[in-house]
């Protein structure tokens, strides 16, 4: 508007005098209604329920995620690194899918079929981030546990994103704050710790960190309730271990491993302990082979970095050995228990 003003008119010293006020006048206009549109624009689209996700990591917890919110209606792209991983994805979304309709729709197999194929028609394959990013509402990160990997991740698909988008991790135990530093939109940042197996745990922590605005933790607790779970709000520390986490899930197993390797009790006991004396569908060391060894020794040496004088943050030796011979657990058929 401005600069048709400038350029459609001519005017005497007088008039030039008074249309310079009036032009900056309208300067003054145009640049408070261009901010209040994009005020608007962007609060109001932030508001909007998110529709459309790009989970990057079609590992356990991504393509599980990818699962329920597919079957919650939403669209989403799996994104990983090669369309093999990507293969391997998608099968494992369709057995899980199968396990879910050998319940769901007992006697009535067509109508099972037609389950399948409808959640499975919601879920689009990537392996170029980037080139995906482009309309969606959430990207929701579940890739290696390694801060340094998380924080380039977000850096480059902060550049390409639109500005509405949201981003958030899956994280075990990284302060979001630190992964979200690598990127301009500390605003529209958050977490959404899902718990393992996806489509069977209902928990999700909700994570905002002191920089995350209240649209933003609201859209990501809509979402959560969206996928049919029942998020817990959780606000993060911006230094130290974060306690955006709840910590018995993680202690115990770590507690676990220190007895068994003072010789305190065999794995084979201390899981049974746990189970028939506190009630856990899964001992301690079921529980580590299920997560994957590998993620729970990121998780441990990002606390032994973090918090070296902590006696509870000490390496184990006994998961060291197992990782280092490529024994991850349930993913690779063995972990402290054998699954071939
Ligand atoms: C650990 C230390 C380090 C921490 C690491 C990071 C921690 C992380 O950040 C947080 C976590 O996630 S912590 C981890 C938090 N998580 C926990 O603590 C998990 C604790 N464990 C449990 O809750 C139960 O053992 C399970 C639900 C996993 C399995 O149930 P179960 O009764 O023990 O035995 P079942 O016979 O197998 O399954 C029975 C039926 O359930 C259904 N179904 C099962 N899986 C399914 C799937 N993937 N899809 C679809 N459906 C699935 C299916 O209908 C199946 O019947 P089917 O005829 O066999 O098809
Ligand atoms: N395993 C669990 O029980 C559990 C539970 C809650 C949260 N988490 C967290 O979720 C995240 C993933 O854990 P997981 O168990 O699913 O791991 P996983 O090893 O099963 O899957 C990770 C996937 O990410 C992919 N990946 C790695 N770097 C990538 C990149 N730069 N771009 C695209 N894809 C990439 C890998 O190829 C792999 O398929 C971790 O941060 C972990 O702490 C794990």
């Amino acid at each position: 508007m401005v600069s048709e003003c400038q350029s459609a008119c001519t005017f005497s010293h007088s008039q030039l005098l008074h249309s310079g006020a009036v032009l900056s006048a309208l300067q003054t206009m145009a640049f408070f209604t261009h901010q209040v549109i994009r005020g608007l624009s962007s609060s109001a689209v932030r508001n909007a329920a998110i529709k459309h996700v790009t989970i990057i990591g079609g590992g356990q917890m991504g393509a599980g995620i990818a699962q329920v919110a597919a079957t919650t209606g939403h669209s989403v792209v799996l994104v990983d690194t090669n369309e093999e991983i990507l293969k391997k994805s998608a099968k494992g979304i369709e057995g899980s899918l199968k396990r879910v309709v050998k319940k769901k729709f007992a006697d009535k197999p067509d109508a099972g079929a037609e389950f399948i194929a409808k959640v499975m028609a919601n879920v689009s394959i990537s392996t170029d981030a980037a080139s995906v990013v482009g309309s969606t509402d959430l990207v929701l990160e579940a890739i290696v546990e390694n801060l340094k990997i998380k924080q380039g991740l977000f850096g480059a698909l902060d550049k390409v994103a639109p500005a509405h988008t949201i981003f958030a991790s899956n994280t075990s135990s990284l302060p979001i704050t630190d992964i979200a530093s690598s990127t301009s939109r500390l605003d529209r940042f958050g977490g959404l710790h899902f718990f393992n197996p996806v489509p069977m745990m209902k928990l999700v922590e909700v994570i905002g960190t002191s920089a995350t605005s209240q649209d933003t933790f609201d859209s990501l607790l809509a979402f959560s309730k969206a996928l049919g779970k029942t998020p817990v709000s959780c606000k993060v520390r911006s230094s130290g271990i974060p306690y955006d986490t709840i910590h018995y899930v993680h202690h115990m197993p770590f507690r676990s491993i220190r007895l068994h390797e003072r010789g305190h009790g065999s794995k084979e006991d201390i899981d049974i302990a746990m189970k028939l004396g506190a009630g856990y569908p899964m001992g301690p060391f079921e529980l580590l082979d299920y997560v994957g060894l590998d993620t729970a020794k990121f998780i441990m040496d990002g606390w032994v970095e973090k918090d070296p004088g902590n006696p509870l943050m000490q390496p184990s030796e006994m998961l060291n050995k197992l990782v280092a011979e490529g024994k991850f657990g349930k993913k690779t058929g063995e972990g402290f228990y054998k699954y071939k």
